[in-house]
Parts: structure tokens; C-alpha cells; sequence
């Protein structure tokens, strides 16, 4: 996908979160509206860049990681639509939010039989030699630093794998960098 970089628009954390106010405020935007149309553009955005059969090991496995907030939900949202483009997705949802929203996203994915790993797979090596791609969804611009120890680790082995990682809205644990990207920026 060609993407002009100086065509590129950056948003810092309390302007995301001030945009995300005005859908919900002034346009009255619904959540799973705006989390559908996240998750679906991230997954149009990786099947465009990475497409399932361009991916080692050529099975189109995928890793999807989701976090406990909506940035989380927004994963599953991805990982329904990745296995509609082709894809073979496996979740790792280690902290399920008791809501419905979420709830209903995990039901969604389970109809789809989407397997939800019990554990994290495993180290650097063993996630690359089984996943061709990984989308970090764990944390969005709620983040707030440090990680906490449930999610060190995680987050240490996707800064060290050498598959792609597709990190919804901001690679995770990297808001203190305060960039953000403008997905529709790259669906055009
Ligand atoms: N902008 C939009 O139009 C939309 C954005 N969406 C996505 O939602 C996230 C923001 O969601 P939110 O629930 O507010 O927060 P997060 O998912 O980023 O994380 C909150 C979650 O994480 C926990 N947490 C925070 N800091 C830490 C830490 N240091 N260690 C461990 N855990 C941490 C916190 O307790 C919460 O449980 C946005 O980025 C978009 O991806 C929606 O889809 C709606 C539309």
C-alpha cells in the first residue's frame, strides 16, 4: 500500500481522546459502531500490507492479543473480520471485561470458531515460527505507564519478534511517546 508520509496526520493522546468525546457527544456515535468500524479498518489495512498468503507459515495464522479496554475489543472486532479475508486468527484475551459489549464480541468470535488461547504462546521463537503476523489490540490511549507485571512479558516478546506486528492505534505500552495514527489515513 503507498502511503505519502507527509500526507500523514499524528494525533497525541488527549486529542484522540477529545475526538472519541465529539463521536460519541456531538455525532452520537454508539461504541460498537465506532469499535466495528476500527476493528474492520485494521483488518482491511493488514489484509492490504500482509496478505494471507505472502505470511510465513504460509497457513495465514495470525496472533491477535487483546487488552482489557475497548482497544482490546476493537481486536476482536479485527480478528472476526482477518478470518472473513482468509486469515487463520487464534485470540489471546487474557483479562475478558465482564460487560456486554465484550461479551458479546468473544460470542461473536467463538460462532466463528476463532480459538481463544488458555496461555500466552510461549517465547520470541516458538510465537514466530507459528504466527505470520501478530496485531497488538492490548492497549489504546487509555494506556497509562508503567505495564503492569500480567502484561510485561507479553509485551516484551512482541517488541522482539520479527513477524509484522499490527498495532491498533498505538503500539502498545508506547504512549509516553504521545503519536498516534490516523488509520483512515491509510484506507484511502
Ligand atoms: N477513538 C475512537 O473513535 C474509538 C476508539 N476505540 C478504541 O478504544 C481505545 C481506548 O479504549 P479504552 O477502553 O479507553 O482504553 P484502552 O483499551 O487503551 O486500555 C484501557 C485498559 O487498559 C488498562 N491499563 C491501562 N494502563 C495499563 C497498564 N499500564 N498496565 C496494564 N493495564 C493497563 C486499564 O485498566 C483498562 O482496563 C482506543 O485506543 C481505540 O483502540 C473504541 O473502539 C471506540 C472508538
Amino acid at each position: 500500500m503507498a502511503v505519502n508520509p507527509g500526507k500523514l496526520k499524528y494525533l497525541g493522546q488527549e486529542e484522540a481522546q477529545k475526538i472519541d468525546e465529539e463521536l460519541f457527544t456531538e455525532y452520537a456515535f454508539s461504541v460498537d459502531q465506532l469499535m466495528e468500524l476500527a476493528g474492520y479498518s485494521c483488518a482491511v489495512a493488514i489484509a492490504k500490507c500482509y496478505p494471507p498468503e505472502k505470511l510465513t507459515p504460509s497457513n495465514g495464522a495470525v496472533l491477535v492479543c487483546c487488552g482489557p479496554g475497548n482497544n482490546g475489543g476493537d481486536g476482536l472486532v479485527c480478528a472476526r473480520h482477518l478470518k472473513l479475508f482468509g486469515y487463520n486468527p487464534s485470540l489471546f484475551y487474557p483479562k475478558k471485561p465482564n460487560k456486554p459489549l465484550f461479551e458479546n464480541l468473544t460470542k461473536q468470535c467463538l460462532g466463528m470458531e476463532l480459538p481463544f488461547l488458555s496461555e500466552f504462546p510461549g517465547d520470541q521463537e516458538t510465537l514466530q515460527a507459528s504466527y505470520g503476523l501478530v496485531v497488538d489490540a492490548l492497549f489504546g490511549f487509555s494506556f497509562s505507564p508503567s505495564v503492569r507485571p500480567a502484561f510485561a512479558g507479553v509485551l516484551d516478546t512482541l517488541r522482539r519478534v520479527t513477524v509484522p506486528v499490527c498495532s491498533v492505534d498505538v503500539p502498545s505500552g508506547t504512549l509516553k511517546f504521545h503519536i498516534m495514527y490516523v488509520y483512515h489515513e491509510t484506507t484511502h
